[in-house]
């Protein structure tokens, strides 16, 4: 099966999602802002949501996988359960006690169970301990409301554990404590689901950071890659080495973006809606620059060129007279309300055809005057998260782009 991405704006042929479900009923007002979200959501309704979204995009013959589908039928191969399961009980949280308790627990899920497990984590409470199998010290001393193994609500944005670059998958390295773990889980489907077997990587976890959600495919050989809360400039710097050595791209655009909730990454302020458009948040277009990276010849270090304005280096780049622009929003407060909303977070099913929030209703009425249709969603309780169609979709098959 062949799995390849060459850009933002291909037909989208096969796309990973992550319906959310138990973990986001771990939110709570005490930890919804270290889990990253800024507000409690409504399970129930952000299913729904999720699911019309993926409904929408089977419409349009987008193959929908799931993530936590993948993940149990990745935990029925033995390897794949033993190194997830090990790395759950690598924690140096748990201490011997309860880490033999955990390691108890686990070992009786069958796979698709301890597959929920691994994503919605495990509570003090769910915990059986009886009196002849102690869970120690530490057991004692937690709060009923801690978690023995973390739940991951931001499983939901499949964008930012990993990426497709051509036919190679990069499994990124999160820079958030609550999202580390993340990227066990794609690494071991990536890895040992038959499915993706024989696929070579172009990153790996434990690197420097890097953010799928920083990372967009401006056109076959160029890149461009923001550099801010998540990914740092060594991520970068790794992942043009990388793409580089393996002929992946020719030039690495380093675009910094300011260290802020509403920027979290590149995809928040800039994404593609045609092969030469970008819907981009005005408030900060004008300032964005790009340091260019260009891979050297053989043995070479890359050149670093720059800084120049983003819209320029990015267009030299792509080898065209310029990169369209689309404002987010219209007046300042409008853009800077439907920036926040992720009305800049547009996932491109093909060329001048996009899905975004319904409720950033200027934005999407700029898309449509400059001849990009838009498909609507609901995500008053998707968005909760700060993350929208970009980031809750992971691409994984789309036709290669032909200029
Ligand atoms: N690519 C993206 O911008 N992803 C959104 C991630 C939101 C998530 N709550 C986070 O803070 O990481």
């Amino acid at each position: 099966m062949t799995h390849y991405v060459d850009s933002e704006v291909g037909r989208l042929g096969t796309v990973l999602l992550h319906r959310p479900g138990p973990e986001l009923a771990r939110l709570t007002p005490r930890n919804n802002d270290s889990l990253l979200f800024d507000a409690i959501p409504w399970v129930g309704r952000a299913q729904e949501e999720h699911d019309a979204f993926a409904a929408a995009l089977r419409e349009r013959g987008v193959e929908v996988l799931y993530l936590a589908t993948l993940l149990a039928e990745t935990l029925a191969v033995a390897d794949a359960r033993a190194e997830l399961t090990d790395q759950v009980l690598d924690s140096p949280r748990l201490g011997d006690s309860l880490r033999a308790r955990v390691a108890d627990h686990l070992a009786y899920l069958d796979p698709a169970a301890l597959a929920d497990v691994l994503i919605a984590g495990l509570a003090h409470e769910e915990l059986r301990i009886s009196p002849e199998r102690p869970g120690g010290l530490v057991y004692t001393l937690m709060d009923r409301h801690d978690f023995v193994i973390e739940p991951l609500p931001n499983l939901l944005f499949t964008r930012d554990s990993s990426l497709w670059i051509r036919d190679r998958v990069g499994v990124t390295s999160l820079a958030m404590p609550a999202r580390r773990r993340e990227s066990t889980l794609t690494n071991a489907i990536y890895r040992h689901h038959p499915r993706f077997a024989g696929t070579e990587f172009v990153y790996r976890p434990g690197l420097e950071h890097l953010e799928g959600g920083d990372v967009l495919l401006l056109a076959p050989g160029v890149l461009a890659v923001g550099v801010g809360e998540r990914t740092t400039p060594a991520g970068a710097e790794r992942l043009g080495r990388q793409v580089f050595a393996a002929g992946l791209a020719h030039t690495i655009l380093v675009v910094p973006v300011a260290q802020e909730r509403a920027t979290m990454h590149l995809d928040t302020v800039c994404t593609m809606v045609d092969v030469d458009a970008v819907l981009m948040y005005p408030n900060v277009a004008d300032a964005l620059s790009a340091y260019t990276v260009i891979a050297g010849a053989d043995g070479e270090d890359p050149r670093v060129d720059g800084p120049a304005p983003f819209l320029r280096a990015a267009a030299d780049a792509m080898d065209i007279d310029q990169l369209r622009v689309i404002d987010t929003g219209l007046d300042p407060v409008t853009a800077e309300r439907e920036q926040w909303d992720d009305g800049n977070n547009t996932l491109a099913l093909a060329p001048r055809l996009c899905v975004g929030y319904e409720r950033n209703v200027e934005t999407n009425a700029q898309l449509e005057r400059a001849g990009i249709e838009v498909i609507p969603i609901a995500g008053s309780e998707l968005g909760s998260g700060r993350g929208g169609p970009r980031c809750m979709s992971c691409p994984i098959v789309r036709d290669p782009l032909r200029r």
